[in-house]
Order: C-alpha cells, then sequence, then structure tokens
C-alpha cells in the first residue's frame, strides 16, 4: 500500500512522515488553501523527505506554471487537481515535467483510464479536496479504475483500513485526517494513519 501525506509545511512534520514509512509527501500551494505552503517551507519539506516521492498539489495555478514551479523547487511529482485542468493542461505540465498524476472526483465524470491524458497514476477525492470529507465509496468499488490509482478524501486513522478493504486502492492519500486544526499537522496522527493504512 502506497501512503501519501498532503498538506505538509514543515521539515518536522515531513521527516515524521518519511520516518514512519510515507512513500510520497505532499505540499499543496494553492492560494486559497488553509495548508497553502511558501516557497520556503516547501523547500524545507523537499529537503526532508529522504526517499519518499515529493508531490507539489495545485488547483488554481496554469499548469505550465505549476510544472516550473514544480521543476524550480525540486518536486519529484505535480498533482494537478480538479475541474481547472483538461487534456490540454496535462501536456503542457508534461512538456517540463514527466510525472505528473490527476486528481479528480467522481462527480466531475472523469475519464477514469490511468494515463488518459498522461499521467501516472489517479487520485479519486471527494467533491472537496481538502475538507476531510467523506464520500459514498459505494460507487466508486463498482468503477475503480484499472492502473495505479489513490484514494482520498476524509481519511483518518480510523477509518483507512476499512477504506482500503472496501475499494482495494493502489494507495492512501490523507490530509486533514493527521491534522489539529485545519493546516496544522500531528506527528502522532501521521504515525497512526500509516500503520492503520499498511494494515488495511
Ligand atoms: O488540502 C487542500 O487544502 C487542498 C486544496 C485544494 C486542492 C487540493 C487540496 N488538497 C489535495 C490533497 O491531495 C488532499 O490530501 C486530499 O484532498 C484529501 O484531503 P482530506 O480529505 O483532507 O484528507
Amino acid at each position: 500500500m502506497y501512503v501519501k501525506i498532503c498538506g505538509l509545511r514543515t521539515a518536522e512534520h515531513a521527516r515524521a512522515a518519511v520516518d514512519a514509512g510515507a512513500d510520497a509527501i505532499g505540499v499543496v500551494m494553492n492560494a486559497t488553501s488553509p495548508r497553502r505552503a511558501t516557497d520556503d517551507e516547501a523547500r524545507a519539506v523537499v529537503e526532508a523527505s529522504g526517499a519518499a516521492d515529493t508531490v507539489l498539489v495545485v488547483n488554481d495555478l496554469p499548469s505550465a506554471e505549476a510544472a516550473r514551479t514544480a521543476q524550480r523547487l525540486g518536486f519529484d511529482v505535480l498533482q494537478l487537481h480538479g475541474r481547472a485542468y483538461g487534456e490540454a493542461d496535462f501536456a503542457a505540465a508534461l512538456a517540463v515535467v514527466p510525472r505528473v498524476w490527476r486528481a479528480t472526483s467522481l462527480d466531475l465524470d472523469p475519464p477514469l483510464e490511468v494515463g488518459a491524458w498522461g499521467e501516472e497514476a489517479l487520485l479519486l477525492d471527494a467533491p472537496k479536496p481538502g475538507s476531510g470529507e467523506r464520500w459514498d465509496l459505494s460507487e466508486l468499488a463498482e468503477r475503480a479504475p484499472d492502473g495505479r490509482w489513490l484514494l482520498a478524501g476524509g481519511l483518518s486513522p480510523a477509518n483507512v483500513a476499512e477504506a482500503v478493504s472496501a475499494v482495494r486502492p493502489g494507495g492512501v492519500d490523507v490530509s486533514s485526517g493527521v491534522e489539529v486544526a485545519p493546516g496544522e499537522k500531528s506527528s502522532d496522527l501521521i504515525r497512526a494513519f500509516v500503520a492503520a493504512a499498511r494494515r488495511g
């Protein structure tokens, strides 16, 4: 099970995730997110990443600009999030960085083939990303994609094992489920999440 901890802003929490065995750590740079990282915060997380994949998450920057930001700050992966991005935006990002993930939700009626727009992986999320809201996984159980995909949206140490058993994703992603307040991560919750995801 591939585990991503998203919305990090400090080296301390990045190290907690990596030491707990997370496979990827994410930094959000949307203008409107409570987890929005500065360039310096993003660099600190990347520097603390060890062997984990580093993922830059955006939903409100032009894709080519986001890709240049990912390249400049040393991220491994760019995650383009939501309805703002179409196939041409993925082509523009892929011209700059080789690894792009497509984050979407079932209400957007996305193409569910992994790689449809050149992406390396799909992240299937709740309609409101980063909200911590749970969503109905029963539809996903019917439509789960083939290939590399991650489940996100309202996951927590308490429910991730059950969600994994229900839909068998290749990976899981969490943000607010490992926070004590919006944007404020907890190293203890990060460790508990990674352990629970591995048990699922
Ligand atoms: O986290 C945010 O604030 C955010 C804002 C806008 C677009 C994407 C955002 N996060 C992307 C993620 O990959 C989150 O980890 C994912 O949505 C799951 O969030 P949560 O339900 O809080 O675990």
